[in-house]
């Protein structure tokens, strides 16, 4: 797919059908596959930005995904980083009309950690049909950080996806920043809670497959 890696532009992405995507455009950044990003090596400061705070956040992930993995009795959660990536969304300034800037949606990832710079996410408080919906900005110095299907698949339902959407306030400068974090798959991975039938499903395929749904290809170690 073309526009997967660097710069796509509004468009590709939706949340629940291609004909409303999401009202922004994006830049990514996957693992440390810079070579994968058009023209990387003329924007060398935007990438170094980017790593950097990728690699500030690795461990905060780390440190929190491995307390979860503990109290399920594993003894670690798995790597990481070769299949997560960051993503700035930049929204585009669009009429009050149409009311979210993206549709209801879970992550679809083990987490996501977000940052924004002005209000419009908004969270389902009581899981997917909430009537409860709370807008959610972090301060300057915080993140949000979102659970997606695939701990609640590692948690054998225990945590539910947290369903979010983006309201539209007609601001014409929002961005919001995520590390979307998924685990990596070149070894079976095994959920941490055995199924009714006692055993324990490996879910790479929920893991590789979950970004068909906004219609982006899907996740590969790299
Ligand atoms: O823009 C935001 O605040 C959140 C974006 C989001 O939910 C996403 O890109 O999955
Ligand atoms: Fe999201």
């Amino acid at each position: 797919m073309d526009n997967y890696y660097g710069y796509r532009p509004f468009g590709v992405e939706h949340s629940i059908i291609p004909e409303r995507p999401n009202m922004n455009e994006c830049f990514t950044v996957w693992s440390d596959q810079m070579d994968l990003i058009p023209s990387a090596q003329n924007i060398p400061d935007l990438i170094n930005s980017f790593l950097g705070w990728r690699d500030a956040l690795a461990p905060f992930v780390k440190g929190i995904l491995d307390e979860i993995a503990r109290s399920f009795s594993a003894t670690a959660a798995p790597s990481f980083k070769k299949t997560s990536y960051l993503q700035i969304n930049n929204s585009l300034p669009i009429p009050l009309e149409r009311e979210l800037l993206q549709d209801k949606h879970e992550d679809g990832h083990m987490v996501t950690v977000i940052h924004s710079n002005t209000p419009g996410l908004e969270i389902y408080a009581n899981g997917k049909e909430s009537e409860v919906i709370l807008p959610i900005l972090p301060a300057r110095n915080e993140v949000v950080l979102s659970p997606g299907s695939v701990l609640t698949a590692l948690t054998g339902g225990a945590i539910s996806p947290l369903y979010h959407h983006v309201r539209n306030h007609g601001l014409d400068n929002r961005q919001s920043l995520m590390y979307f974090v998924n685990p990596e798959i070149d070894k079976p991975l095994y959920s941490w809670v055995k199924s009714s039938r006692n055993e324990r499903i490996d879910i790479r395929e929920q893991v590789q497959n979950a970004p068909l749904m906004f219609g982006l290809p899907p996740i590969e170690a790299l």
